[in-house]
């Protein structure tokens, strides 16, 4: 067997399954790449919110990190709810010693409307860990809150996309329109190419984990060796086949199904640049 690709998940768990560190791992395991974990924050949540949150001492997610950095080959990155200020320190520390594509999820609010990391440490987020990634992947709310820009139409969402490129020493950033009505479009710009990809929306509630089964796709590919605008390609056929064949679990918004790509459960996807 060739050598096995390795992604690192560096994020908050979900023990329902759907969201954070295990929708990750799921992710990696479908896409037969070798997951590997660091947990920042444990968070007691189901598909109807957040009932509380425990966060991991700096000194244990630091333990963690040196564990798999020092031990293990790591193809790519991609890390979710970083809770705070000098979580954020630490790991911009640490992410600078990896060789390896990072796509950061710039979590802030989970789907039920929770937050899950504290007003300070979002502005960190643009000072430390953008200018490391790859590919930044917001939402709606989480592009309007990076750039400060509102966000309304597919228009606005490139415009966003361009600003944190412009503005930010990111790489690449991938603005996505799961928020917005009508298809559901995610915007790439790479400095310089504006690539969309569309999905016909389906209509459902069960999308909780999107973002986070999203941007590990991302992750995984880049793992195996494709290039940006190919890994997104990819994962979005990855995550609206998860959310078509998604599972009614639950009593909020249910989780996504890992399983579906193999069914065939894939829908068309519209990749222009
Ligand atoms: N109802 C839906 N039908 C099809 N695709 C969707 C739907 N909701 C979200 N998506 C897609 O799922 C991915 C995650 O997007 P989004 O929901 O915006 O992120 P987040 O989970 O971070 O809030 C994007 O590719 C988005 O276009
Ligand atoms: C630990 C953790 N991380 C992220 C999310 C966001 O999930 P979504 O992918 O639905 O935006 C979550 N609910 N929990």
């Amino acid at each position: 067997m060739s050598q096995v690709r390795c992604a690192l998940t560096i994020a908050g768990t979900d023990p329902s399954g759907g969201a954070g560190i295990q929708a990750d791992l799921k992710t990696f395991q479908e896409l037969k790449t070798y997951g590997m974990s660091v947990i920042t924050s444990v968070v007691a949540q189901n598909t109807t919110g957040v009932r509380s949150v425990e966060h991991m001492p700096l000194s244990m997610i630091e333990d963690q990190l040196d564990a798999v950095i020092e031990d293990m080959p790591i193809h790519a990155v991609k890390t979710g709810m970083i809770a705070s200020k000098p979580m954020m320190e630490l790991i911009a520390q640490k992410l600078r010693k990896i060789d390896a594509p990072y796509v950061m999820d710039p979590v802030m609010v989970a789907t039920s409307g929770d937050a899950l990391i504290n007003e300070e440490a979002r502005s960190f987020l643009r000072q430390y860990l953008l200018p490391l990634t790859t590919v930044v992947t917001p939402n709606i709310p989480e592009a309007e809150f990076l750039t400060g820009l509102s966000i309304a139409s597919t228009e606005d969402m490139k415009n966003a996309a361009e600003y944190l490129v412009h503005e930010y020493d990111v790489d690449a950033a991938l603005v996505k329109g799961g928020h917005l009505k009508g298809q559901a479009v995610d915007f790439l710009y790479d400095g310089k190419q504006m690539h969309s990809y569309a999905a016909d929306r389906i209509d459902t509630k069960n999308t909780h984990g999107t973002g986070c089964t999203y941007a590990a796709a991302i992750a995984a590919y880049l793992g195996k060796g494709y290039p940006l605008s190919e890994a997104i390609k990819h994962a979005k056929a990855f995550v609206t086949a998860a959310i078509s064949k998604s599972f009614e679990l639950g009593k909020g918004n249910g989780p996504t199904n890992h399983w579906a790509i193999r069914e065939n459960a894939g829908r068309e996807i519209t990749h222009e640049s």
